[in-house]
């Protein structure tokens, strides 16, 4: 049997998540999952294909095209823009994308337009993702979104066929988790800092079957890019919803962008926005406090994103690790990094690197690497690439003669993708090659077979670019 779901604000005081949760629920099922109403979802080349597929296969259309978005990121080369893509896999992968949105009325934004973009870099940007709403895209970052107060989560290609068809899906409640960041942190310490400092402490899988929300004063001080690579990362801690309750800063993000609301609906949307934020006294299944403080620019020294530390700091010797499990992991995650236990983290030197990616390509994190890169070169033998998160980002970036710093330091700038951040374009790594890179994972072959990744800022993958080796920021001021 099926029942509906209980009338929101029921009395109890509740957490932003829970919020969410309820006032989607379609029906709630036998099994303990509900039926969730889906707001919005946005489709790559790379992920949406066979959804497509089973679309055509079973004759039928899309709920609502217009709650849908898509746009080719993964493939698409960054050095050039216009014309035909020359690797003929990207080139079939956007062509299949184009004809599908063509056909199923899906909008679009163009390869050659000024709205495309990595899918969590334009949804923010473009206005598409809202507080108060259920976003939904067959990739795992979707998380990045949450940063508006929205219930967003990465889904698979069936689910992805569901969301097309129904514009409802089941799902698991999750159980809640509170991040509460305090103190008061080193100014060239930054949100990518504290999530991988927030991942070396809890693990990899720290925060799986929970819903994260990221609160304190840390957080409400934060620019929406802060809140977005927290919440980007937080997929990292094993968790499939990272969130933040939206405020002023948040309204101020979106107002006039282009597909929010105006007028009357923005004054009512605001309204609404205002009820979303966790009730006091709501709890949360578990809190785990951090000292923003304490922490020192991170990298991350081995093959998962909880191996990490801080940069003044030596790779860790495996002997000296309890657990053996962990001791194990340590050892093959140092054999394929290529490092040796005790030398120094900054004694490493690097011959790639990569500032860009859904976590990382923001303005506001090419305008911190810029501030490290401006009037210094680039390392002989460095090949470092700025790949911005969107042609929007990119024009602006260009506007503020942010290229022409990068370019004069000896980085190559290019066209807005997902890049070196995952091999699955013209950008990657040879085997052996070694990156200081903004991205998100460093697991074995993520930036091609061989390849060697170290996580870190933009500020400190500028400096590393600069140094030829991993490098502290703090002594680029
Ligand atoms: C290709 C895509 C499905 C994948 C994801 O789900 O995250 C990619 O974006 C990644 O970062 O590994
Ligand atoms: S930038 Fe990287 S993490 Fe983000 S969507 Fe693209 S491949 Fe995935």
């Amino acid at each position: 049997m099926i029942t509906r779901p209980l009338p929101s604000g029921a009395g109890r005081p509740r957490t932003l998540y829970e919020k969410l949760w309820d006032s989607h629920v379609v029906a709630n099922r036998p099994d303990g999952s509900a039926l969730l109403y889906i707001d919005r979802h946005i489709v790559h080349e790379v992920s949406s294909p066979q959804a497509f597929v089973a679309l055509r296969a079973s004759g039928r259309r899309l709920r609502r095209p217009e709650t849908h978005l898509g746009v080719a990121d993964h493939a698409v080369p960054t050095r050039e823009r216009g014309g035909e893509i020359a690797d003929p896999l990207a080139r079939s992968q956007v062509a299949e994308l184009e004809a599908n949105v063509a056909e199923f009325a899906v909008p679009y934004a163009r390869l050659d337009g000024p709205e495309q973009g990595i899918v969590h870099v334009i949804g923010p940007e473009t206005g598409f993702t809202l507080p108060g709403t259920t976003i939904a895209c067959g990739d795992s970052h979707t998380t990045t979104h949450g940063a508006f107060g929205a219930l967003a989560f990465g889904v698979g290609a069936s689910e992805q066929g569901t969301i097309m068809a129904a514009q409802c899906l089941p799902q698991q409640r999750a159980a809640t988790m509170q991040v509460e960041l305090v103190g008061k942190r080193h100014p060239l310490i930054d949100a990518k800092d504290m999530a991988l400092a927030l991942i070396a402490r809890i693990g990899a899988n720290g925060a799986v079957g929970h819903a994260v929300e990221y609160t304190g004063e840390v957080v409400s001080g934060m620019a929406m890019s802060e809140r977005m690579t927290l919440c980007n990362m937080t997929i990292e801690a094993g968790s499939r919803i990272g969130m933040v309750a939206p405020d002023a800063r948040t309204f101020a993000y979106l107002e006039g962008r282009r597909l929010a609301p105006r007028g009357e609906l923005w004054d009512a949307a605001v309204a609404y926005w205002r009820t979303l934020p966790s009730d006091p006294g709501a709890r949360y299944d578990r809190v785990v406090t951090l000292d923003v403080g304490t922490i020192a620019p991170q990298v991350s020294w081995g093959t998962s994103p909880d191996q990490t530390l801080p940069i003044d700091r030596t790779v860790p010797d495996p002997a000296a690790i309890a657990d053996p499990v962990a001791r194990r992991e340590a050892e093959k995650a140092l054999a394929y990094m290529g490092l040796v236990p005790g030398q120094r983290l900054d004694s490493v030197a690097i011959d790639t690197v990569f500032i860009g990616s859904c976590t990382n390509g923001r303005i506001e994190d090419l305008r911190a690497a810029a501030a490290i890169a401006m009037g210094r070169r680039v390392a002989p033998g460095v090949t470092a690439l700025v790949v911005p998160g969107s042609a929007a980002t990119r024009a602006q970036a260009e506007a503020e003669g942010l290229d022409r710093i990068f370019t004069a330091a000896g980085f190559s700038w290019r066209h807005a993708g997902c890049s070196l951040c995952v091999a699955m374009n013209d950008d990657r790594l040879a085997p052996g090659q070694r990156c200081a890179s903004t991205s998100n994972r460093n697991f074995e072959g993520r930036q091609g077979p061989g390849g060697r990744t170290h996580l870190m800022s933009p500020a400190m993958a500028a400096a590393a670019a600069i140094a030829g080796r991993l490098a502290d920021v703090r002594e680029f001021v």
